[in-house]
């Protein structure tokens, strides 16, 4: 089967704006187990467009294309930034330095709250490196997290996840996305508190509408027959949100979509985008810094 990769960058700033020293960078995701000749060999097309919206709000949209052979997975991003977005995210992202001072953080939250992708935004901002304690398992066993769930069982992905994590919390400046059951382990825990840790709060029904449109084949505790996708997420995301609640609020800052769709004056979370979550995940993670710190504001 023929698969197409898609991934659309949003850079802005350093196209218009001398202000801003770091240029944003941007990375094409394959497979996880894509061989690096199959790569070599894949035609990789680009597409620069420039968007101006009302507002003067001006987008610059790098869309990197690309096909290759033998794959069923498709990843595929469309996640714009506006001008003024990019520059409150450097921005901000430079008030927090000397306050974070190196710590790396770890995001959690339900499947599908968007760890991976607002991570990814994040680590950019702050130039930190990017993981993902599901991919560092994979790399260490050698096989994929569905595999390991159906060959070994869960408890076994548990520990790996575990040294998984034991591993990252040796390193600084990361952003790390963690598997959405990684709270539920205490130990986990005091890995995690090697950084900070941020909770993304997204609602159930935003889950479950993410979950279905890319469909539950990498997330073995969703998978099921191909009937009635999306019933069937919601019922076993909803039983995993309820055990686990707790769980995500032992977390030092919690991002809440809600609020920010609020913020913007909508009551619909899907108008919330990764860019203003990480933003709002790094106004928190300053909050909860200076109460550490025990800055006062006057
Ligand atoms: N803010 C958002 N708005 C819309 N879709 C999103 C948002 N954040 C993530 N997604 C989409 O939801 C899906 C799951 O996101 P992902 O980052 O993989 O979640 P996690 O790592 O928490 O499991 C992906 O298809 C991603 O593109
Ligand atoms: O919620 C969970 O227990 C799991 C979440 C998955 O990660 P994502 O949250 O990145 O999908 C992965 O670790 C595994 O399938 C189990």
């Amino acid at each position: 089967m023929e698969t197409t990769v898609m991934q659309q960058l949003q850079f802005s700033p350093w196209i218009h704006s001398k202000s801003v020293s770091a240029k944003p960078k941007g990375s094409l995701h394959f497979p996880r187990r894509l061989a690096e000749q199959d790569i070599l060999q894949a035609p990789f097309s680009f597409d620069l467009r420039v968007s101006r919206h009302s507002n003067h709000r001006r987008t610059v949209a790098l869309k990197i294309s690309c096909s290759y052979k033998n794959s069923s997975v498709l990843e595929s991003g469309n996640h714009c930034a506006s001008v003024d977005e990019s520059l409150a995210i450097q921005r901000k992202s430079r008030e927090i330095e000397s306050y974070l001072n190196g710590r790396s953080i770890y995001l959690v939250g339900m499947m599908g709250s968007g760890k991976t992708t607002v991570g990814k935004v994040l680590s950019n901002a702050l130039g930190y490196s990017f993981s993902d304690s599901d991919s560092l398992v994979e790399e260490d066993t050698g096989i994929s997290v569905a595999e390991i769930f159906k060959v070994y069982g869960e408890d076994f992905f548990r520990e790996r996840e575990t040294e998984a994590l034991r591993k990252l919390s040796l390193m600084r400046q990361f952003v790390i996305s963690t598997g959405g059951g990684a709270v539920t382990r205490s130990i986990n825990w005091k890995y995690m508190h090697k950084g900070i840790s941020v909770w993304l709060d997204v609602p159930l029904e935003a889950l479950v509408k993410r979950i279905s449109a890319v469909g539950t084949n990498s997330r073995p505790l969703l998978h099921h027959d191909s009937t009635d996708a999306y019933s069937k997420t919601l019922v076993r995301l909803s039983t995993l949100l309820e055990e686990r609640g707790e769980a995500y609020a032992n977390a030092e800052v919690t991002v809440s979509c809600e609020k920010i769709a609020a913020k913007l004056g909508t009551k619909d979370v899907s108008n919330v985008t990764p860019m203003a979550i990480a933003i709002e995940a790094l106004e928190q993670i300053e909050i909860f810094l200076k109460r550490e710190d025990g800055y006062c504001a006057i």
